[in-house]
């Protein structure tokens, strides 16, 4: 492995206790895609001068050449370059330290000397690489916790013209294997505390693997805007040659293979192009005003840490600190246990809480549906007003409430710039206000999904738009609103059409219930009769469980729903549960609980 390229003194003369933003991203592969599980956060740079979107969207290089950039790496290249003239920046902060380009683009070296093998001068035993150490697209699978050496494999795979497939931690053995399996996996690079259990699995699979490098971090209190050191700037020149001497990657080779979370079938892998994932970070940077930034990962969600995060950020009646977090955006259970949280404060604390949560500059939320009355609680006491956007694994993100406008409740917004959607109903034909299949057309768009050409196909309409899967309707405005998962969340009920997102939406205006999950079980009579699995707050089963009373009744759920949904849309099948089953990102699996209800 390489020496590191400075030394001690040269690093702390570099670091800037710096202002950029701090992103976390609680499963690796959506790091940076989308941090569409339970947190982003951004602080904002000093300095104005943005990352993507001051550039003209052809051309989304760090400015300093003026040249377009066709994939990510390019991107990042030049960044480097112009740290390197402007002195050290920090790039991402984790466990309280922070790593800067210099540090990273060294790991990812090195992780590419892994790769390759060219540290031993012997022929790589990988699979795919060429006789000059290119990786001509084989696969590594990553297995790290959201940190600098994840982004430093990612990068280092991309630097070996190697595609990235990274391998969630919370995948049990079984469907670890399918994915390995599937994606045909060369080499599993892992950090030290996955070591055993991948070094194991990689055998069970006739897999190679490796240690991923540990990223050296910046030593706290650097000055900062510090030019670079002598010493420095040729270290950094030397890592810049070394990285020209390697063959080029092209925009549409493949970059990253993301398996789906398997909510309407078995994981697929979805193909990312690096010019796809260079259009992606242009496309929100421009939408949701991201500046050169931090990203701050946060390896484990905890409620109280993230209350605490921001109180550090914005002390009461004190200056913001240098490294305040401007931007959060999760899933709707984030918000609800963060609220949980706060309930649990004392007067002093709730105050604290809600005054520097105030500060931020944005909070967003997605992946499922934003129910009414969280989103009004999270107004009343964070003063944000939640924007709600639409993405999934095949585009990322497509649909946006507006950063500067009306974000509309109950709606995920209009297109991102440069996003094209339309409805398709049944027939085949658009409507334009009507009920019908979403089909996106985006430069973010997947390529394929991975060994599955018929499914790929099926997967397109004529002029490159893809179904989603999603019924959905659009008003007046141009917004969007998410109906549901054609074949989980859209019941047939005595000939009518009906979305459970609907009904959930009406259902959690009800006092009693917490959480709910509606869903079509097949009927004779009916088609399909709805049900309803209902959790009941903790207050209200404290009070019905000593006198051995049921939470709800469905005659009472029944006469409470009459003047709020139309009589075929009340449901008819009521159940209690203590919690509802949900996967990594918050979702509940109908096709599961269907099958287990069915029984
Ligand atoms: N703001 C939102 N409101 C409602 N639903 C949303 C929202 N954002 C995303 N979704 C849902 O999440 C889906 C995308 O999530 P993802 O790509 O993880 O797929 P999945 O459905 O969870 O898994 P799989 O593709 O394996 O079935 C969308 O198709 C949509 O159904």
């Amino acid at each position: 492995m390489r020496a590191r390229p400075w030394g001690r003194g040269a690093v702390a003369r570099l670091m800037t206790p710096f202002n950029c933003h701090t992103a976390h991203a609680s499963s690796p592969h959506l790091l940076l895609l989308r941090s569409s599980s339970y947190s982003l956060l951004l602080r904002p740079s000093r300095h104005r001068r943005q990352f993507a979107s001051d550039s003209s969207p052809a051309s989304p290089s760090a400015g300093s050449t003026g040249q377009s950039s066709h994939t990510f790496m390019e991107v990042v290249r030049e960044v480097f370059k112009h740290s390197s003239a402007h002195g050290a920046r920090a790039a991402i902060r984790a466990d309280q330290k922070s790593y800067g380009f210099v540090q990273l683009i060294s790991s990812a070296l090195d992780v590419h000397n892994i790769l390759c093998r060219k540290k031993d001068g012997d022929d790589s035993s990988i699979k795919g690489i060429d006789g000059t150490g290119f990786l001509r697209g084989a696969r590594i699978g990553i297995v790290a916790k959201p940190s600098a050496e994840f982004v430093a494999g990612i990068f280092g795979t991309w630097l070996s013209g190697g595609v990235a497939v990274p391998l969630a931690l919370s995948y049990p053995e079984v469907e670890l294997l399918h994915v390995m399996n599937d994606s045909d996996i060369s080499m599993v690079l892992s950090t030290k505390e996955h070591h055993e259990i991948m070094e194991s699995i990689s055998t069970k699979c006739s897999t190679g693997y490796s240690l991923l490098p540990s990223v050296e971090s910046i030593p706290p209190k650097i000055e900062s805007q510090e030019p670079l050191s002598s010493e420095l700037t040729s270290s950094v020149s030397s890592l810049l040659a070394e990285i020209d001497s390697l063959k080029k990657i092209e925009g549409n080779d493949p970059a990253l293979i993301l398996y789906t979370s398997g909510t309407t079938g078995k994981p697929k892998g979805v193909v990312h192009t690096h010019k796809g994932i260079l259009s992606q970070v242009q496309i929100l940077t421009e939408a949701w005003g991201y500046q050169r930034s931090v990203v701050e990962f946060m390896p484990k969600f905890s409620v109280r840490g993230v209350w605490q995060r921001w109180r550090e950020s914005y002390p009461s009646g004190v200056s913001k600190s240098n490294n305040a977090i401007t931007v959060f955006t999760g899933v709707p259970t984030v918000y609800t246990r963060l609220l949980q949280g706060y309930d649990t404060m004392n007067p002093d604390e709730q105050s604290a809480c809600s005054y520097a949560a105030k500060q931020l500059r944005l909070m967003m939320c997605g992946s499922s549906a934003l129910p009414s009355p969280l989103m009004k609680r999270w107004e009343e006491v964070t003063g944000h007003r939640l924007l709600e956007r639409y993405g999934m694994t095949e585009f990322v993100m497509a649909l946006s409430n507006p950063l500067h406008g009306p974000r509309k409740e109950g709606t995920v917004g209009k297109p991102l710039p440069r996003v094209e959607a339309k409805i398709i109903m049944d027939d085949g034909t658009e409507t334009k206000a009507g009920v019908g299949e979403l089909c996106i057309r985006s430069p973010s768009l997947f390529r394929e999904y991975w060994k599955r050409p018929e499914v790929t196909e099926e997967s397109f309409i004529d002029g490159g738009f893809f179904k989603t899967g999603d019924t959905v309707t659009v008003d007046e405005d141009g917004y969007f609103k998410i109906l549901g998962r054609t074949n989980a969340d859209i019941m047939k009920v005595g000939g009518y059409k009906l979305s459970a997102l609907e009904i959930e939406a009406v259902l959690l205006e009800h006092d009693t219930i917490l959480e709910c999950a509606v869903l079509g079980l097949p009927d004779e009579a009916y088609g399909e009769v709805i049900c309803a699995i209902i959790v009941a707050k903790e207050d209200v089963k404290e009070r019905a469980e000593p006198v051995s009373e049921p939470a709800l009744t469905l005659q009472a759920l029944t006469s409470w729903s009459k003047d709020k949904l139309a009589p075929y849309k009340i449901p008819t099948r009521l159940y209690l549960w203590d919690s509802l089953p949900r996967n990594a990102m918050g979702k509940v699996n109908k096709k599961e609980l269907k099958k287990l209800l069915q029984v």
